[in-house]
């Protein structure tokens, strides 16, 4: 498990991010799509690379927007692997 990051780290990173917010001990985001089903498919490939990565985002969706929160549980906090997932999971979104 990689190491928790500090406060400095974690304002540096997600500022690097696009679209993420720090909520606690979580990076957010709410993905916003054109149809129900597109939701689902990007939230099912969300799922598929969380069993590969064995690190899994809290995962809602309301119709059409999907909110995805972020943090590495065993570590207490954020570490490198959330904020790498963030950029993952925006890359898969632009493929949606
Ligand atoms: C036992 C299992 O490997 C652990 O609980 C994994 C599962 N998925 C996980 N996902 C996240 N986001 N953080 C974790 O610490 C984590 N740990």
């Amino acid at each position: 498990m990689a190491n928790r990051l500090s406060d400095t780290e974690i304002s540096t990173a997600v500022a690097q991010l696009t679209g993420w917010k720090l909520d606690g001990k979580f990076i957010v985001k709410k993905y916003r799509f054109s149809e129900f089903l597109k939701g689902v498919a990007f939230v099912n490939e969300i799922a598929n690379l969380s069993e590969e990565k064995n690190h899994h985002p809290f995962i809602a969706i309301d119709y059409k927007l999907v909110t995805l929160k972020l943090t590495s549980w065993s570590a207490g906090g954020l570490t490198d692997l959330d904020t790498a997932l963030a950029k993952r999971y925006d890359a898969i979104y632009e493929q949606i």
